[in-house]
């Protein structure tokens, strides 16, 4: 590996002393530690390759980009080497820390703002320098801005910077899923038209506000939560009553970064013009500030660390392990955020309960519709100067029951399957089209009414749902189309009076066929001859024979004029009629199959008593149907005599219009 700095710095291992370690993120621990030769203190972060989910790409791009870039403001590597199964970057050691470690231990309530001026100033140049060579950031947060006894300010922390160049054609905008929830931009989760430089301007406009609160906006949330949040919610802001410490010049920054549409956010060289940092000091002026009188950065990691452990301990009673541990990585503010769908769908439940009442971020987006425009100063503070604000009534936790609902519905789709590369998505719950499991959506819409028998197994549940919806059938029996809304009610009504005119399904299939009519064009059986309402009579109708004078009632579910059927739609329903009733049979002696399997243990008397229950009602149906299919045989042939009668009159009347035209041109 290569040894960038003017210095030469060794690249074997026993040519550096480790000392205490003083951070740790996702996949890495860094360590204080003295390069023997050059008898120098620097800060080593140490990777393990073996943990790193063969990310070695990412871990290539992140030591490069660290090697290539020269800017006062961003960290750059000294020299990088493997060692054993692990990849040791070397690099300058900032024994201030992070923002986000002083915050924690001194500031929890944020910084005063010529400190956050001077702290965000020196970050906005590191972005300017990063966006002019290409390069998105993509992870700016408090804990990757790092002070050293001086008081400079680097932004640091390549593993999940990309560059804008790095592809063949010049991608204007990456489609990747990664940053750290809470900073991350709208765009970044939404993944619809891919994002650019202008999703680090959304993440320093959250920098802003966790440097302003000591910590971000929806940091207590499940990272869910948050993606919901920051899609739907008005983008949160500095408060008008709230933040009153800080200026106006503050608040109209932070709204200006955090804009929904990203064209809309300036660019960052733009935004380093802002008179917000007139204000901001020098270097000496943040080491007096905030620095003077900080403990050792490895006693303050090892005291924040068994803070940490203590939280830790207390949400393992209140969450459970699994929760409780994407909170604690979360809390740490790591960029690598390891999630499955699962995790998301257990978050998304969580939250419909959990009535956020320990929740204080709300009140920021609460707050954001009561803000006031000061037209004397052209100035607004928090969302009321943003366009894409939706001022739609809001619960007082800020967070609207449809909008999540809607949100779940839609969420999952996109954004989840961009996540697939990144993370630890359950491929068999969205597949490749991004449909629904069928079976799960069974189980979604029928399992209310079915009562959800957990008792059964799986396959038989499915066989026992259509047995209790009504319909025998299939749905798509004979009918492709689904049917919705009303279609479905009229089929909900049928299947309580099966019982009573026994055409329950019949009925249902007879309204299913009226979606399938074919199109007035459609001359398949035939050319159209009479046409009433939904029914036609053909020419191909007229050529058959039988008896007359019947009622269709039973089967149509209601009066209907015979003449107005054809019988090829009489002779599908006894079709219908007679596959449903094999259906009928075949299911309930699964049915009585099961039940006698699952009652063996209950004995002889048990298993009888369930046999005799169910063999009565079926032979019953057995006969009643077959009555009814006598009944509609009759009736088609009377169908079909009516139909040659009419057929032999028109014929007749053909005969007497011929005549007659032929008189009349003599
Ligand atoms: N050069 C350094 N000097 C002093 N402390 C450092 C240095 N580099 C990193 N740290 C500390 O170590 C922590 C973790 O480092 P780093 O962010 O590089 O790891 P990571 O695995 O990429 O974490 P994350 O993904 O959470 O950002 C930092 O938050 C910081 O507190």
């Amino acid at each position: 590996m290569e040894n960038v700095s003017e210095k030469r710095f060794p690249l074997n291992a026993k040519d550096y002393k480790l000392y205490e370690e003083v951070g740790e993120g996702v996949s890495a621990s860094v360590y204080r530690a003295l390069c023997i030769p050059l008898n120098e203190i620097v800060a080593i972060k140490v990777l393990d390759l073996e943990k790193c989910n063969n990310d070695l790409d990412g871990i290539r791009r992140e030591v490069q980009t660290m090697s290539l870039i020269d800017h006062p403001n961003l960290l750059r590597a000294h020299c990088s080497f493997t060692t054993g199964h692990n990849l040791w970057v070397v690099m300058p050691y900032m024994s201030g820390g992070s923002c986000l470690h002083i915050m924690k231990s001194f500031y929890p309530e944020g910084f005063e703002e010529p400190v956050i001026a001077s702290l965000l100033r020196e970050v906005l140049k590191a972005l300017v320098y990063l966006h002019f060579h290409g390069h998105i950031h993509r992870d700016v947060k408090a804990g990757n801005i790092l002070i050293d006894s001086n008081g400079a300010v680097k932004l640091a922390d390549f593993g999940v910077s990309a560059c804008m160049l790095d592809t063949g054609d010049r991608q204007r905008s990456r489609n990747t899923f990664v940053g750290t929830p809470c900073w991350m931009a709208p765009e970044v989760m939404q993944q619809l038209h891919g994002y650019d430089f202008k999703a680090d301007i959304w993440s320093f406009g959250i920098t802003a506000l966790e440097l302003a609160h000591g910590h971000a906006p929806f940091s207590k949330y499940p990272p869910m939560k948050v993606l919901l949040m920051t899609l739907q919610n008005a983008p949160p802001g500095l408060d008008y009553e709230r933040d009153k410490r800080f200026s106006k010049s503050f608040k109209d920054l932070v709204s200006a970064c955090l804009v929904k549409d990203p064209k809309k956010r300036p660019s960052s060289e733009k935004l380093l013009k802002h008179h917000f940092f007139k204000q901001a000091r020098s270097p000496e002026y943040l080491a007096r500030t905030i620095l003077d009188g900080l403990a050792p950065l490895g006693d303050r990691f090892r005291m924040l660390k068994a803070k940490e452990a203590d939280l830790l301990v207390q949400n393992k009673a209140l969450y459970g392990d699994k929760e409780q541990l994407s909170q604690q990585e979360y809390i740490r503010g790591i960029s690598a955020w390891n999630f499955n769908l699962e995790d998301l769908k257990s978050q998304a439940a969580l939250m419909q309960d959990d009535g956020m009442s320990n929740a204080e971020e709300p009140d920021v987006t609460k707050n954001q519709y009561n803000e006031v425009v000061n037209p004397a100063e052209g100035i607004s503070s928090g969302a009321a100067n943003h366009s894409d604000a939706k001022p739609t009534l809001e619960k007082e936790d800020g967070f609207r029951d449809e909008d999540l609902e809607n949100s779940l519905a839609s969420f999952p789709i996109r954004p989840l399957q961009a996540l697939k590369g990144c993370f630890d998505i359950c491929e068999d719950d969205v597949d490749a089209t991004g449909q629904v499991d069928p079976d799960q959506e069974i189980g979604r819409n029928e399992g209310e009414s079915s009562g959800q028998n957990s008792s059964l197994p799986h396959n038989v549940m499915l066989e026992h749902k259509k047995c209790l919806s009504g319909s025998l059938l299939p749905d798509n029996f004979n009918s492709p189309k689904k049917v919705n809304g009303d279609g479905d009610r009229d089929y909900v009504q049928s299947k309580y009076h099966s019982e009573r005119n026994h055409s329950g399904p019949l009925l249902y299939r007879q309204k299913r066929d009226t979606n399938n009519l074919p199109s007035a064009d459609d001359t398949s059986e035939g050319a159209v001859i009479q046409r009433k309402g939904r029914f036609k009579i053909t020419s191909a109708d007229l050529s058959q024979k039988g008896p007359s004078n019947c009622n269709f009632s039973p089967v149509c579910g209601g009066p209907t004029n015979p003449t107005n059927l054809n019988a090829t739609s009489i002779l599908s329903s006894l079709q219908c009629i007679l596959q449903q009733n094999s259906m009928q049979r075949e299911e309930l002696i699964k049915l009585i199959k099961y039940l006698e399997q699952t009652s063996g243990k209950h004995g002889e008397t048990v298993e009888a008593g369930t046999v005799d229950i169910l063999q009565v009602p079926t032979i019953n149906r057995e006969k009643e149907l077959l009555s009814q299919v006598f009944h509609l045989e009759q009736s088609v042939g009377s169908l079909v005599e009516e139909l040659q009668r009419q057929k032999m009159k028109n014929a007749q009347l053909e005969k007497q219009l011929i005549s007659m035209a032929s008189k009349g041109e003599r």
